[in-house]
């Protein structure tokens, strides 16, 4: 059986990718041009005729609606559906909520890029009084423990088994998995898939909105190296925008 495909699609614009503001785990909802490029993502798919027989999501609002839209816009709105926390954004600590230009303003730009891209310099932890803390949220109740802070490696410690156990046997099988999540979720896959080094991994930005599609040899390894966006032009511009995100 030959592999099956893998589409990786960050959320469309986020309220706080718009307002520049570190966003984490607090649940934020699309703007509306989020919401066109969730359309457009997969109006995309169906183009290159590349459909979802199962979508994988993070529990955050702006990866799941923006993976209804764009299943909706290939016709795929009926696949089943696995959400899971370790698919969620990278929580980032006390800065959740604050806005990226002030912080880097306050902290200067060496220290601003070591919160943000360093692998394994995680942010400061977030207070259990802080009203962007996820301590008390319910959907997260049954872990042991709710993160208070994420650096990058982090994540891949908690979503590159969860990747390797429920979603590389479904590409096993032959199926076109979507995967829903995060700039920094979907960073933290990419440099698995890619065998991106610690170092380099932080020149590394996933643009909103555009599938990324991976595929596989026959030995399950990544037949494309890198991924191949499916509007590369739009895919460029976006990551460079995020790259540049720090700035007023
Ligand atoms: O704020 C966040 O959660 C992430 C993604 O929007 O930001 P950054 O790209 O700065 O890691």
């Amino acid at each position: 059986m030959a592999y099956g495909t893998l589409v990786l699609l960050r959320h469309g614009q986020s309220q706080w990718n718009a307002s520049n503001q570190f966003t984490g785990w607090v649940d934020v909802d699309l703007t509306d041009l989020g919401r066109e490029e969730a359309v457009r993502g997969g109006k995309l798919l169906a183009e290159a005729g590349i459909l979802p027989d199962v979508l994988y999501t993070s529990l955050l609002r702006r990866a799941i609606t923006t993976a209804n839209i764009a299943l909706d816009a290939c016709d795929r709105h009926w696949v089943p559906v696995i959400r899971h926390w370790k698919l969620n954004e990278r929580h980032y600590g006390k800065l959740q909520g604050l806005n990226k230009a002030e912080i880097k303003e306050e902290f200067g730009d060496e220290q601003f890029m070591l919160w943000r891209r360093s692998y394994d310099t995680p942010p400061p932890p977030i207070d259990a009084d802080n009203q962007y803390s996820q301590t008390s949220d319910v959907r997260y109740a049954d872990l042991p423990e709710v993160p208070l802070t994420e650096c990058l490696k982090d994540v891949v410690d908690r979503f590159i088994p969860y990747y390797a156990a429920e979603i590389a046997p479904k590409l096993a099988e032959g199926k076109t998995v979507m995967v829903a999540a995060h700039g920094n979720s979907l960073r933290a896959l990419v440099k698995h898939l890619d065998g991106i080094s610690d170092d380099d991994i932080a020149g590394l930005n996933i643009p909103t909105g555009i599938p990324l599609v991976y595929r596989f040899d026959e030995a399950g390894l990544v037949a494309n190296p890198g991924g191949t966006y499916l509007d590369p032009e739009a895919a460029a511009a976006g990551a460079a925008a995020v790259a540049n995100q720090g700035g007023k």
